[in-house]
């Protein structure tokens, strides 16, 4: 391990951050927690339609480049060659296919909390003993949900001409967005590496949680080609190097980790027991159950946390939750109750003492862990005369706290040791009174990390312990501890029952909402059959397959 140059001066890691919302290029010092430059984007979800959401993969990379371009100019050439090796972070379940002979993507990605796929996913489990959602759990870790790339690809390979097409012609790929990002970084249709890591496979319901390979019996019951499915690598190794035309061309990229995963290392959550919550748009859980997957019976998923190269994989229980800052960013947007989220939210919660017995179910898309219902939909209730905005906004600063809580009993039930803190993180935790009620209704100590960017550090670590790289070393006794606060419950356990009884009960009137397609599995075939239409027919007479489109409709 050489942290230090010949020349004297710190190696540096770059770190690229794919997140749902915000792409970011940062640097780290080899060895510190400190990011030494960082630039971000922003980039908007497009939403065709309610309960869609897509991003162009074309911005996503133009969005990386420009943030590379940025912090290399901030850091200036002397800097810049001291930076050995990059990482990818990124947000999980995202789908992308494209074509690899052009570079082209065949559609616009597919964001993880786009809930087309609803009707798949009700196909999928009709044709399930039982209609059990866990029914693939014992294979791939994972309940029958919308939320995982499988679907989403196969509703791809259903509804996009092209991607049939280009599967025919085989020139097809898929990817999360660590292997968009990967591909076009190492060569694109020049010889990109066509790779992905083991804790993005592990979001795709595709992988075998315990071989660690594409599992044959998943993608036939997707009927889902191999051939489009990249490699499945470790975490920590060298994939690549960069294209040249890029900035920082010829550095090796040696971390790839879903940017969940990579906060667990970001915490140094390293042994069996320990767990981070990250609050942002959503909120996720993961608990590091070492080197057994924990096979949860409460609604958590079992997940890779890492692999660093030759060592054993290192298992996760996951709670996922869609909707935690969402439901904030709604209230600005949707209800223009807040101006400023990072000035208004706390301060008009704080106006009133408790919610008035508000509660509020940000179901906007279903519900994750531990419920996995996509039939729940979003409620506010206990409303009365006197409720003002200020009880539904502290509300749905309890809901974050209610669904944690969720999560924190079934993994308290599927692991048998309570967890006795919670390590926090993500850009909602500045908020201090969300911090304080996540203690009142957990019952635990709240320590928030004060590092700017947990989530980049990760993959930082995981890049530079990579073999052949070796600038990090992630077990070092001697290593900077992250600064971090405490709060202490103040509620006692009645009153934390009590309202946690209420909040389940609010959690059942939100469930059921939407009723299943009655259509669902005839919607299926129909696509089959359209889809089996010889594309020369489009050709002749794309009004012949509207009046065969329409027949069929009325059908149903
Ligand atoms: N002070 C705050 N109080 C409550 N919610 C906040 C606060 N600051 C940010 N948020 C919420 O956190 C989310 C920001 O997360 P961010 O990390 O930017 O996005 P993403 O998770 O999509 O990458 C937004 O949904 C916002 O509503
Ligand atoms: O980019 P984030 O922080 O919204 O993370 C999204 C998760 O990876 C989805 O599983």
């Amino acid at each position: 391990m050489q942290p230090i140059q010949q020349n004297g001066h710190h190696h540096l890691v770059g770190v690229i951050d794919a997140g749902t919302r915000t792409i970011t290029f940062c640097v780290f010092v080899s060895q510190h927690i400190k990011e030494v430059a960082a630039h971000s984007i922003d980039l908007e979800p497009i939403t065709p339609q309610e309960g869609w959401s897509e991003q162009d993969p074309m911005k996503i990379l133009e969005a990386v480049k420009t943030c590379m371009d940025k912090v290399v100019s901030e850091i200036g050439a002397n800097k810049v060659k001291n930076i050995v090796t990059i990482g990818i972070t990124n947000q999980r379940e995202t789908t992308i296919v494209w074509d690899k002979t052009t570079g082209i993507p065949l559609y616009n990605a597919i964001v993880w909390n786009d809930i087309r796929t609803n009707s798949t996913v009700d196909v999928i489990l009709a044709k399930i003993p039982d209609n059990n959602k866990n029914h693939f759990k014992s294979v791939c870790g994972l309940p029958v949900s919308p939320y995982f790339s499988a679907f989403k690809l196969k509703w791809l390979i259903q509804h996009v001409p092209a991607v049939r097409k280009a599967i025919r012609a085989k020139t097809c790929l898929f990817g999360t967005v660590d292997t968009w990002l990967l591909w076009n970084l190492t060569g694109g249709p020049n010889g990109g590496k066509h790779l992905t890591d083991v804790t993005n496979a592990s979001r795709t319901f595709l992988m075998n949680i315990e071989t660690l390979y594409w599992d044959s019996q998943l993608l036939s019951t997707f009927k889902i080609p191999q051939a489009l499915l990249p490699e499945i690598r470790s975490s920590a190794e060298i994939y690549g190097k960069i294209r040249d035309g890029w900035p920082l061309e010829k550095v090796p990229i040696s971390g790839i980790l879903g940017n969940q995963q990579s906060a667990l290392l970001g915490h140094s959550c390293f042994r069996e027991g320990m767990a981070k919550s990250t609050y942002r748009s959503g909120c996720f859980l993961l608990y590091n159950t070492g080197t057994s997957r924990v096979h949860s019976s409460h609604g958590l998923v079992t997940t890779v946390a890492y692999k660093f190269g030759d060592e054993p994989a290192i298992y996760a229980l996951e709670g996922s939750v869609a909707v935690a800052g969402a439901a904030i960013k709604w209230l600005r947007d949707n209800m223009g109750f807040i101006k400023n989220i990072n000035e208004d939210t706390e301060s008009l919660a704080k106006e009133v003492f408790t919610t008035g017995d508000v509660y509020f179910v940000p179901a906007f898309k279903g519900l994750f862990a531990p419920y996995w219902r996509q039939d729940a939909r979003g409620i506010i209730c206990g409303l009365t005369a006197f409720s003002t905005k200020q009880h539904i906004i502290r509300a749905a600063l309890e809901s974050v706290c209610f669904q944690t809580r969720d999560v924190l009993e079934a993994m308290n039930k599927d692991c048998g040791i309570p967890l006795s803190k919670l390590n926090v993180d993500g850009i909602m935790t500045t908020n201090n009174l969300l911090m304080q009620l996540q203690a009142d209704i957990t019952g635990i100590p709240v320590v928030r990390a004060h590092a700017h960017d947990i989530t980049a550090l990760g993959v930082a670590m995981a890049a530079g312990m990579a073999k052949g790289v070796e600038v990090w070393d992630v077990h070092a006794e001697e290593r900077d501890l992250i600064p971090n606060d405490t709060f202490l419950p103040t509620s006692t356990e009645d009153e934390r029952d009590t309202r946690y009884t209420k909040w389940k009960m609010a959690v059942q009137r939100s469930l059921g909402w939407v009723s299943p397609k009655k259509s669902a599995v005839m919607t299926e075939e129909r696509y089959q059959l359209l889809a089996s239409i010889p594309g020369s027919v489009f050709a002749i007479s794309s009004f012949g397959l509207l009046v065969l489109a329409q027949y069929l409709n009325k059908e149903v």
